[in-house]
């Protein structure tokens, strides 16, 4: 998977240099390119950004300097996705969806944003999907990015060492990740629960996904299926 990303703050996403494992860019599963937007302006300031049409506070960044990187990256066979607080919801299964593409170019807007042309003209020549993080306001879009990013590229096959872990994980299956515990079974009075110490396979996945659906309820029930199967009792949740 090639990785493009374009932003006025380049050193935000160094990040990507050591967060993303070496060996994934050395064995060529990641290829990864941050650009600094601002080598596609040809002003002695340098300028990305302008007042908003229509009024109001901030400032806009400006077309141009992005549809002449689109033209020299070229977004054929690109999905852009663009990191904005009004976009989609980023989900576990958005995440397996991008994880399908061959690239991915971020556009990380600052400022109030990015002007929409942008984007519209980028959908005629690809698919564009603007995605946001969660429901606040960042300074930017690069820290969205790079959660993107992690969460996509951790999902490549043979990027992570073993695959089985990402079986059980949060948000798989639509079910929180059930509690998990290590060595010593017993530490400052607490103990590991003790069906996890019985061997019984059986027992003990039926007691995670029992947690799971537990915990799933609890924290949350937007996700919680309308009925659960609790300690073999079917549990109707509030619609
Ligand atoms: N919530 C997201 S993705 C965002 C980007 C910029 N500010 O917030």
């Amino acid at each position: 998977m090639r990785l493009d990303y374009l932003t006025i703050f380049p050193d935000y996403l160094a990040p990507l240099q050591l967060s993303l494992p070496g060996k994934a860019v050395a064995s060529g599963l990641l290829d990864v390119h941050v650009h600094d937007l601002r080598q596609w302006t040809h002003d002695r300031h340098r300028t990305v950004d302008d007042t908003p049409y229509g009024g109001g506070a901030g400032m806009v960044l400006k077309p141009e300097p992005f549809g002449e990187a689109f033209d020299e990256l070229g977004l054929e066979g690109a999905t852009v996705v663009v990191t904005t607080p009004s976009g989609e919801p980023f989900t576990q299964a958005l995440a397996h969806e991008l994880a399908t593409r061959e690239r991915l170019v971020f556009a990380c807007g600052r400022y109030e944003g990015i002007d929409q042309r942008v984007l519209d003209h980028a959908r005629t020549v690809t698919e564009v999907r603007e995605v946001s993080i969660g429901d606040y306001v960042l300074n930017g879009g690069e820290v969205a990015a790079l959660a993107i990013t992690e969460a996509v590229v951790r999902l490549l096959p043979g990027f992570m060492g073993n695959a089985a872990s990402l079986v059980e994980e949060s948000h798989e299956g639509g079910l929180l990740e059930h509690p998990v515990y290590t060595k010593p079974a017993s530490w400052r009075g607490h103990d590991v629960p003790p069906v996890l110490l019985s061997g019984d396979h059986g027992a003990i996945a039926a007691w995670r996904h029992d947690q799971a659906v537990r915990r799933t309820a609890e924290r949350r029930p937007d996700l919680a299926h309308p009925s659960q199967v609790l300690d073999g009792i079917e549990v109707r949740l509030a619609q």
